[in-house]
């Protein structure tokens, strides 16, 4: 059985706003150098993250990675970056798409944002394992 897309996005839209917003990060100056200090490869990367849309959004099994991971043995991402990172992603959304696809996609990217945020707060770092009390 297939299952329905969650978002109803075209594999060409998903390329075209990966591509869009990718060029954007380029271009700004809070993003830039984070990204430039890990991705040498951009068609690799762009390539990468195309995948993980498809199945974030169309629910393809197209993407194994693991997000979290990578942010955080990236050492340079922090929380403050992902107002600025979904700003512009927000932006990209709003300039090649309509807007209840937009606002669905932005919708999803947010909760994706507030995961890996999360996970890059000093007391969660690093995968540690709290410590309970006995008492
Ligand atoms: C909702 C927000 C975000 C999503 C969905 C997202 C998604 C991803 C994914 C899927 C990867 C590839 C992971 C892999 O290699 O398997 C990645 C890599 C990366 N992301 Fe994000 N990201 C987000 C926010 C950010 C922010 C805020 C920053 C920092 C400004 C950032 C910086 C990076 C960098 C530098 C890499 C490349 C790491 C490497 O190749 O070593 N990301 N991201």
């Amino acid at each position: 059985m297939t299952m329905p897309p969650r978002i109803a996005v075209t594999e060409a839209q998903i390329d075209r706003v990966v591509a869009r917003f990718y060029s954007a990060v380029r271009q700004n100056p809070n993003l830039a150098p984070i990204f430039a200090a890990h991705v040498t490869d951009w068609p690799a990367h762009e390539e990468k993250i195309g995948r993980f849309w498809r199945n974030a959004l169309l629910l393809q099994r197209s993407y194994d990675g693991n997000p979290m991971h990578v942010h955080q043995a990236a050492g340079n991402v922090h929380p403050e970056h992902f107002p600025i990172w979904l700003e512009l992603f927000d932006r990209v959304l709003a300039e090649e798409l309509p807007a209840d696809l937009a606002q669905s996609w932005s919708a999803l990217a947010h909760r994706v944002g507030r995961g890996l945020s999360y996970g890059l707060t000093p007391k969660n770092a690093g995968g540690a394992i709290p410590r309970l009390s006995l008492h």
